[in-house]
């Protein structure tokens, strides 16, 4: 997807992809990552999601990566700590205790500003990103945080019924895509509430995935 195209979600307030209340799956897997509180969680392309409000809830710190500035002024009013902003070349810095969030566009963030994560959290950041997009960005996601474990949410639907984003990701694209690097465990699958924007049948997936 172009920038322009999220730019433009962002300013026009379209962004149905937000969800008001932490990812369920979220809640109910992220400990099967085993991580200990302290431990740095590299949430990328995060938007102002509230599952970073639950993971610092739960002692976590978070990383993020995202291209709208809108998105992040508001990621931090709602959670109502003022960020120390600072410019790193092509990227923003927006920081507070326990949460750094870098934006620009997530190939311009190498692993030494990213610094050392311990897993990596995709909601809606994968199934963002069209087809020719998916395979530069899951390598660039693994060679910056050194094959983290990750916790990844994809959906499952008929992509004849709809156009992406979010991008329909069935079992065989995710073994494609992480199988020669990671050891892939299928957690879960929920069905979405009311269908994908309120139209298309579609299942939600969790997925653990570990370095080989
Ligand atoms: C579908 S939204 C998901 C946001 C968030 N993960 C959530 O669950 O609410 C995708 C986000 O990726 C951001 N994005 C798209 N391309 C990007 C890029 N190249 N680098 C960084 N962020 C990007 C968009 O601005 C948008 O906020």
């Amino acid at each position: 997807m172009e920038h322009n195209f999220w730019h433009e979600r962002w300013e026009k307030n379209e962004i149905g992809f937000h969800q008001n209340k932490p990812n369920a799956l979220l809640e109910k897997h992220f400990r099967d990552l085993s991580l200990a509180p302290g431990q740095r969680v590299f949430v990328p392309l995060c938007g102002k999601t509230l599952d970073i409000g639950w993971l610092l809830a739960k002692g976590y710190r978070v990383v993020g990566a995202e291209l709208s500035e809108t998105a992040i002024q508001q990621l931090f009013e709602d959670l109502g700590v003022p960020p120390e902003i600072s410019e790193l070349g092509p990227l923003t810095r927006y920081r507070a205790r326990d949460i750094d969030i870098f934006v620009g566009d997530i190939f311009a963030l190498d692993s030494k500003t990213l610094g050392p994560v311990d897993a990596v959290y995709d909601r809606a950041a994968l199934v963002a990103l069209p087809e020719g997009m998916r395979q530069d960005y899951v390598a660039h996601v693994r060679e910056i945080t050194a094959t983290a474990p990750q916790f990844l949410l994809t959906f499952d639907y008929d992509q004849a019924e709809m156009p992406g984003p979010p991008f329909a990701i069935d079992d065989g694209m995710v073994r494609k895509y992480y199988a020669a690097d990671y050891d892939i465990e299928r957690l879960e699958e929920l069905d979405v509430a009311g269908g994908l924007k309120g139209r298309v049948a579609a299942r939600e997936v969790a997925w653990r995935l570990r370095q080989r």
